[in-house]
Parts: C-alpha cells; sequence; structure tokens
C-alpha cells in the first residue's frame, strides 16, 4: 500500500466536524471575509505547519509566436519565466480536504468521506481507468467533480474553474491510485514504479485508518508571483503545480532526485514530467475550453521550445541572447472566451482563417529555422545554458542535469545590436546609436539581422492575432507606443487584452528601457523583463519565500491579488470575472 503522503501532517483544526456533508464555502463569501478579517478565520490557516510539508513550483510562460494557431494543430515557440507559481501540500489528519487560494479569495473545505461515499457510489470510477500513464477520463470524472466541488453547472468564474481543475486532479489521482493499489495487491508496500512508498514523516495514523488510507486528505494552498489572467499561463503553471503536487503525495510519481536549481530543488525524470505534462493538460483544458497543450508542457518542461500538438516538445538548443519586455494591459479576459472567439471566425470564414493559421505557422517555423540558423552563425547563446537539444519525451538524466536557472543577460552586449525597425530619424534610430551603415562586422550584422527579423515576425503575428478577433484596443496603443522606439510587440497568450511582449536589442541603454517604462507608467500599464527560459517545476527542500512572506503578513492586513510580479499594484478583485 502506497503511503496517503510523504508530507508532514498538519494537526486538526480545533473545531472540527463530524458531518459527511460539504463543510464550508468560503468562495461565496471572499471578499466579505478579506474584510472580517478574511482568511485568517479560515480552518486551514488555525492549522500548524511545524512538520513541514511539500512545496512544488511551476515556472509562468510566454508564448512568442503561434498563440491560437496551435489549438488547430500548428506550430507554436514558447518559453518559461521567471514568474513562478508555487504550491504547498500538506496530509490533513482531520479527515477533511482543503483549498486555499489567497489570490482569488477562495478558502474551501470538504469532507474526505463525501469523496468517499462518492466513489462508492460510481463503479465506473473503479472499472474506466487508463491502464498506463495517461490522464483520467475528463466525461467521467468532470461531471463527478462538479458535485463534489459544489461548483455550480453555469458558473465559469476564476475561482469555479480553479477548484473543478482541483477536484478533476483529486479524484483522477485517487482513482488511479486505488486502481494501482489493487494491481500491486493492495498493500505490498511499493509505488508502482518499484521506488519505496513515502514515509510520511514517520506519521502512519492516515495508514492505518481503513477509511483514509487510500484517500487524499489534503490541505492545498497555491501562491502565484505573475499576475492572473494575463495570457502569462497561470493556469498552466497552477495546473503543473496541483497535479505535480497530488502525485507526488499518492507515490504515483516517486520522488525527484534530478537537480533542477542551485538551492537543492529537484525535478522528475522524463517518464514521470511526461505524465505531469498529459495531466495538466487535461486539467488545463477544463479552464481553456479547447486548449492545445502547449502552456501545460512549458510550464511542464521548462525553456524555450518549439511546441506542435502531437508531437514532443523540442526545445531550442541554440537561441540569440533573447531579451524581451512584457507589458501587462491590466485587461484581465477569459482564455475560453478568445478560443471561443477564433472558433467563431473558423465557422463563418473557413477558408480565411485556416489561411492566417498557416500564415501564423510558417512565422513559428521561420522563427525556429532563424534560432538554428543563429547557432550556425555564431553569435549566440546555448538554450539557456543548456548544452543539449532536450526533446522533453527523450530527456535523459544528464539532460536534466543541465536543466540550471537560466540567465540570459550575460552576453556581451558588444554583438548585439536591434535594427529597430524604426523610422528614419525616429526617437528609436537616435537613441540605438545604429546606423543602416554601421557594418563593424558580418558577425555583428547577422545579429542584427536576427533581431530585425524577429521583431518583425512579431509584427506580422501580432496582425494575424488581431485578424483572428482577439486585438484590444489597449494593446493597440502599447503597440503604437512601443513602435516609436521601433519596437514591435505583440500580444502573447489568448490576446483580447492581457500581456503584450517584445523583443529588446540586448544592448539598449538602460536609460532607454526607464524611458519606455515611465511613458507606459503614465498610461497605467506594467512593464517589466523577465528571464526568458528557465526550469520546469521542481520540488523545493525547503518553504519557498512566498509562502514564508504570506506568513508574516497573515498577522496583518490581507492582500489581494496583484498584477504585476512584485505585488506593487492591485488588481480587479476575482470575483469581477463573470466571463
Ligand atoms: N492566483 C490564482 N490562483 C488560483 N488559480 C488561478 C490563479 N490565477 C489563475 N488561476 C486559474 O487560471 C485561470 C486563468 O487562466 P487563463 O484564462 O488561461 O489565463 P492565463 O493566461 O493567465 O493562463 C483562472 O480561471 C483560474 O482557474
Ligand atoms: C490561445 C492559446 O493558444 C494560448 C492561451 O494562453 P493563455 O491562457 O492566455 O496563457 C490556447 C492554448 O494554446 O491552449
Amino acid at each position: 500500500m502506497v503511503a496517503p503522503g510523504r508530507n508532514g501532517v498538519e494537526d486538526s483544526p480545533s473545531a472540527s466536524s463530524s458531518s459527511s456533508h460539504m463543510v464550508t464555502n468560503h468562495v461565496s463569501s471572499s471578499l466579505a471575509a478579506s474584510t472580517a478579517g478574511g482568511p485568517t478565520s479560515s480552518p486551514l490557516r488555525s492549522l500548524s505547519s511545524a512538520s513541514g510539508g511539500l512545496y512544488v513550483s511551476a515556472p509562468g510562460k510566454i508564448i512568442l509566436f503561434g498563440e491560437h494557431a496551435v489549438v488547430y494543430g500548428r506550430t507554436a515557440i514558447a518559453g518559461s519565466i521567471d514568474l513562478r507559481t508555487y504550491v504547498s501540500l500538506f496530509t490533513s489528519a482531520d479527515g477533511r480536504i482543503y483549498l486555499s487560494l489567497p489570490d482569488l479569495c477562495v478558502e474551501k473545505t470538504w469532507m474526505l468521506k463525501d469523496l468517499l461515499k462518492t466513489i462508492a457510489l460510481n463503479p465506473d470510477l473503479s472499472t474506466d481507468v487508463p491502464n498506463d500513464d495517461s490522464p483520467p477520463s475528463l466525461e467521467l470524472i468532470v461531471p463527478i467533480a462538479r458535485k463534489l466541488s459544489g461548483s455550480s453547472e453555469d458558473s465559469s468564474g476564476v475561482q469555479h474553474l480553479a477548484i473543478l481543475a482541483f477536484w478533476y486532479l483529486l479524484i483522477g489521482v485517487v482513482q488511479r491510485k486505488r486502481f494501482r493499489d489493487q494491481q500491486n495487491g493492495d498493500g505490498d508496500g511499493t509505488t508502482t514504479d518499484g521506488s519505496d512508498p513515502p514515509t510520511n514523516n514517520g506519521n502512519t495514523s492516515q495508514l492505518e485508518d481503513p477509511i483514509t488510507k487510500d484517500l487524499l486528505a489534503v490541505k492545498v494552498t497555491v501562491r502565484f508571483k505573475l499576475p492572473p489572467c494575463v495570457g502569462l499561463g497561470s493556469s498552466g503553471a497552477f495546473c503543473v503545480c496541483i497535479t505535480t503536487a497530488l502525485l507526488q503525495t499518492a507515490g504515483l510519481i516517486p520522488p525527484p532526485s534530478i537537480p533542477a536549481d542551485e538551492e537543492g530543488s529537484l525535478t522528475w525524470d522524463d517518464a514521470h514530467l511526461d505524465m505531469i505534462r498529459k495531466w495538466s493538460a487535461a486539467a488545463e483544458s477544463l479552464i481553456h475550453g479547447r486548449a492545445s497543450g502547449l502552456d501545460a508542457a512549458v510550464c511542464t518542461y521548462g525553456g524555450v521550445a518549439s511546441y506542435k500538438p502531437g508531437r514532443p516538445i523540442e526545445n531550442l538548443r541554440n537561441i540569440p541572447n533573447l531579451k524581451v519586455i512584457l507589458v501587462n494591459s491590466k485587461v484581465e479576459r477569459n482564455t475560453t472566451r478568445m478560443v471561443q472567439t477564433v472558433k467563431e471566425r473558423m465557422k463563418r470564414s473557413p477558408f480565411i482563417v485556416e489561411n492566417i493559421l498557416n500564415t501564423i505557422d510558417s512565422i513559428s517555423q521561420e522563427v525556429a529555422s532563424i534560432l538554428q540558423k543563429a547557432d550556425e552563425n555564431g553569435g549566440v547563446v546555448e538554450n539557456g545554458g543548456r548544452s543539449a537539444t532536450l526533446t522533453p519525451a527523450f530527456m535523459t538524466e544528464m539532460d536534466h542535469t543541465n536543466l540550471q536557472p537560466v540567465s540570459v543577460g550575460g552576453r556581451s552586449s558588444s554583438l548585439s545590436s536591434y535594427v529597430a525597425g524604426g523610422k528614419r530619424g525616429s526617437t528609436a534610430s537616435a537613441l540605438s546609436g545604429i546606423s543602416g551603415g554601421d557594418a563593424r562586422s558580418s558577425e555583428r550584422n547577422e545579429f542584427n539581422e536576427t533581431f530585425a527579423h524577429l521583431n518583425d515576425l512579431c509584427r506580422m503575428n501580432n496582425s494575424m492575432l488581431v485578424a483572428l478577433g482577439v486585438g484590444h484596443p489597449k494593446v493597440d496603443q502599447i503597440c503604437t507606443l512601443l513602435a516609436r522606439y521601433g519596437i514591435h510587440p505583440k500580444m502573447t497568450g489568448a490576446g483580447g487584452g492581457g500581456s503584450v511582449f517584445a523583443f529588446l536589442k540586448p544592448d539598449t541603454p538602460s536609460t532607454i528601457i526607464g524611458m519606455i517604462k515611465d511613458e507606459l507608467a503614465k498610461l497605467e500599464y506594467d512593464m517589466w523583463q523577465p528571464q526568458l527560459g528557465g526550469p520546469g517545476v521542481m520540488l523545493h527542500p525547503n518553504k519557498p519565500e512566498v509562502f514564508i512572506a504570506a506568513d508574516r503578513i497573515h498577522a496583518g492586513p490581507v492582500s489581494s491579488r496583484s498584477t504585476t510580479p512584485a505585488g506593487s499594484h492591485q488588481s480587479t478583485p476575482a470575483v469581477r470575472h463573470k466571463k
């Protein structure tokens, strides 16, 4: 039998109820809770976390090229960014399941025995189980997840989708664990891959409990460093974190062993990362409607990669010193709705839309070949400092050892100039100090050319997205502003607002970056420079800072969602999402 958790078990809340009904639904009263002392009154928060827990994080992402087209099977190029999402997971000894999403003002608890009962009443859950690593059946599990979570059928707000994805994964993990335990002779003490079962920090109480021994009473908290609902992969990172934490807790994947950063964080081997990716992609499809799987892949593996549905994600081995800026329009939107917009256009004008998608596909393919060409011509740094081409489905242990945090800004600026593409005598030309005739070395010219090319392709891709109907006036305003500097950004993610990214020439003086930032700030847009291509999902050896900081803040005023990585700006309350 597999232990229900390798993580610590927290103390039970003092006011424990033995009701077999759903216990507390804090979602609907989230804002009221905030004003009335909020999360501090949650049963979850009254628990001690002295015994430790399991901490997992996954990165956000930028789609460089190919969003929407990738939903229809075309190629996309995307990379992870250094804004991560963190989950903490404890097993609970009080027979309750807890979900805390402080950024969304969600605090929910359910009784584990309700899950148990439902499983007993659904024989299909015992028979309709994939015999491999593929994700649980959405068709089978989602109706059960809706019922158990208490989320209403017609609600599609951010909280509902996050809760639904959590429940889909939880039921799926429980179902798979029971199935594998039965196959293994119910209690042979090993995980399905033959590794030792997690020790649960020496606490065996749950193992001895006949009800909970094969079910998960978990307490899950998710904290974000990336702004939600603006195209930076918050849903992908969320699903990857929850999937990983639950699979790990159930012993369905072994503890990770591959170093992922200098702080002792670890990641999993390729087979288990692939399982995480697949389960996360299924969960994310509940949030995205029709999901391509791109977000889940990038948030799982990290790096910068080319992705085509149905094929293994292909890590781009050599990339130029890509420096990007991200601008948050602060227009939060719903990916499902944007995907639906494109679908409707496709229905109305299939021939035109197919051609637009093919054009986007050509852009992505050209980008992939530019990046390879850049390798041949020199003037590049290897992707994330890695030395191998990584096709995650076939990655080796050695490859993973190279999945270290990336510094993309370290290259000598003497090689890097950005042909801004601005008008002659425009702000950009004047400020960049680059003239068309500047050809001190052919290598430098090649490098300039690479950036000019990418800049131009960004403009084209953005126009195609506008043609698909996912533009937004605020995005247009940002594009117009940056064009004065010769920078041509594009929407990243589903569009309809959200975020905009652009390549920046690596030697752009900080004064210019400051000017751009100030201009954007006057219009109330946030701008920052994320690091591109860092590590994917990982298990942290210690409590991440984001939880320590939250503990500190806890005694003080309740924080609300932020739209910037540093949390310096407040965003609209999550409850305003009615899309
Ligand atoms: N801070 C958060 N906590 C929990 N879930 C979140 C958070 N941010 C986003 N999500 C989940 O991700 C969904 C947003 O996904 P999506 O519309 O695809 O935006 P994005 O482009 O950021 O991925 C939300 O509906 C919610 O389910
Ligand atoms: C529009 C799409 O291509 C990307 C959506 O990205 P995001 O949810 O906005 O981060 C959808 C998908 O690939 O599943």
